[in-house]
Formats: structure tokens, sequence, C-alpha cells
């Protein structure tokens, strides 16, 4: 029987990265032949197709970089040789490249993004068994129609639900909440649960007119309208809690409200949903009758770009909150 085949796209991250000597840190350095020569045995596995995307750090990529991925995903998923596909990826931002893949992929075949902790130059590093268990992710039938998934450190976990946890762990992906979909063990992936709610966002374009605010004790308005004037089409504030806000912001969500700005509450708290359960001044009631959307448990970055895809899409409040809110919110 002929090996399945996979196409890796390379796009950077320290998994290309080596310390520079004259400056002592990790720069993007090695090339993706040089990667993949490091991946011991994966010809008994699968044949692999390298795609050259580009080789910047995590911090460099950008929401347009990530249409034009989401772009090259999509051709491959259409080619008939092409059984699973991979994105190496800097763990800085990986977790937005991959929720923007997940929202905007409508693919059965195996979205696996994957990376590196530890450099090329360090001990242990930790590339060549991160795209390893990539790979037997992308050829596993299991894998299919389980929306983009992270493997890292021998753990499957769903893009719409990973977040990066640790500055230097090999093992700070995390779905803090549920828990990994499954774990890549013995070369084999072993699936333990679901996603059962799976959100799809058809566009080929992206708002990037999206900023995104963290909300601290005795914070004013003095960023949310500083965005409107710069003329934010979206706004996600990281609210305190269950989605509460110092009283003394209330007024820049009004003012963003009534210039027609869409704004999403999340939480800066790691785990659980928000929801308007308090009434008092700034607390998600009073919010919710001002006009903001809810973004489920949703951390302020995964809302940021789920809201940077919807208003690609509509301007339209109602649909913009449809799209958030279904399956999450009943009324
Ligand atoms: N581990 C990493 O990939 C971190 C790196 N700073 C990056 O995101 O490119």
């Amino acid at each position: 029987m002929s090996n399945k085949k996979v196409a890796i796209i390379f796009t950077g991250g320290t998994i290309s990265m080596k310390i520079d000597p004259r400056i002592s840190a990790a720069i993007p350095a090695l090339s993706s032949e040089e990667i993949m020569s490091m991946v011991t045995n994966i010809d008994r596995f699968a044949d692999i197709e390298i795609i050259n995307f580009d080789r910047i750090p995590g911090p460099h990529m950008s929401p347009k970089k990530m249409m034009e991925l989401s772009k090259i995903i999509k051709g491959l998923a259409n080619r008939k040789d092409i059984d699973g596909i991979i994105v190496t990826h800097g763990t800085d931002t990986l977790e937005e490249t991959a929720f923007l893949l997940d929202l905007n992929l409508f693919c059965e075949k195996p979205v696996v993004v994957t990376g590196a902790m530890r450099n090329g130059s360090e001990l242990g590093y930790d590339g060549p068994s991160n795209l390893a268990a990539a790979i037997c992710t992308a050829i596993s039938p299991q894998a299919k129609n389980k929306g983009v998934l992270v493997v890292m450190n021998n753990e499957v976990n769903a893009a719409s639900e990973v977040t990066k946890t640790h500055t230097l762990s090999l093992d700070t992906f995390k779905s803090l909440e549920f828990g990994p979909l499954g774990i890549v063990d013995n070369d084999e992936v072993i699936f333990y649960r679901d996603i059962v709610k799976h959100h799809h966002i058809q566009t080929d374009t992206i708002e990037e007119n999206v900023f995104l605010i963290k909300t601290a004790s005795g914070m004013d308005s003095t960023l949310i309208d500083f965005c409107i004037e710069k003329g934010a089409k979206g706004l996600v504030i990281e609210a305190m809690g269950r989605g509460n806000i110092p009283p003394t912001m209330v007024s820049g969500i009004k003012n963003a409200i009534d210039n027609g700005v869409i704004v999403v509450i999340v939480s800066r708290c790691p785990m659980g949903r928000v929801l308007d359960s308090y009434g008092y001044e700034g607390g998600g009631k009073t919010l919710r009758n001002l006009g903001v959307i809810l973004g489920g448990s949703l951390n302020g970055q995964k809302a940021r770009i789920k809201l940077m895809l919807a208003l690609s899409i509509t301007n339209d409040k109602d649909k913009i909150q449809e799209i958030f809110e279904k399956d999450f919110y009943t009324k």
C-alpha cells in the first residue's frame, strides 16, 4: 500500500530558528529541508510535500497573512493526492492563526498546526517530535472533520479551545477548560472527545480595524475613545470576571456603540464564559442593555480574530451577535 501524502506549510517560528552567536539570541535560520531531515523515519509513514510560505517569528504574523495561508490550504485540500495538511508556526500567535483557519476552512481533511518551544540550537529541540506527532495526526482517518487541530507535546487540542499557557514549557498549549481532544501515542492518534459546536465564517477577506482592550481596576474610557477616533470597526473588551467593567469605562462603551462600533465582551479570566449576570454600573447586564455582544469563553485574541472575520461579511450588529452567540446563548 502506498504512503499517504501530507503537505507541510512552513511559516517560521522557533521551529525554524537557531541561535545566532553574534547576538546570542534565536532568529529564523533553518530551512524546511533542514528541519525535515531531523524528522527521522518519516518516509515509513507519509510522503511529504514542502511549501515554503514564510520564515517569520510568531509576532510578525498578521491577519492578512493568515488569510493568505487559508487560501493556500483551501487549494491543497481540494487536491485529490493530499490526505492532510500541516502548518508550522511561531507559538506566540499560533492559536490566533489556528483559530482563524478553524473558522474559515470547511475541510474534511485534517489540518494540523504545530511549532516548537526550543530552537534548533538548544538541547532537546522539540521541532522534529512535534512534526512527527503532527504527521501522525494528519494521516489519521480519525482526525477528519475535527476542525483545525493544534498538536504539540503529543497532545491534540482543538484550535477553538487551545491557548498558549506557559512562556517556556514544552507542554504550553492547553485547552484549560475542557482538556485535550486526544493524544499521540506510539505513532497513533487516540481521540477521547469531540467538539460539538463548530462555527464557520465563509469569507476571503478580513477587517483589520479591530482593537483589543484589557480592563484593569480604575481604568477609564481613554483607550476606547482613542480607538473610536482612529475609526475602529470593532472592539473586543477583555472584561473582569463574568463580563464586568469599571464604571469609568461605561461611557466609552456607550460612545463606541453610538458610533456604530461593534463591541464584544470576553473575560480576562483564563476559564469560563461571560454572561450578563450583574446589574450594578459596569456589570454585564448594563453592558448588554447598551448593546454589547457576548463572546462566550473565547479569550481576547481569539474573539478579535472572530470579530475581524465577521466584520468582513457584515456590519450588522444582529448578524454579528448571531455569529458569536448561536449555540452558546439562548436568549
Ligand atoms: N516558540 C515560539 O515559536 C516563540 C517565538 N517567539 C515565535 O512565536 O516565533
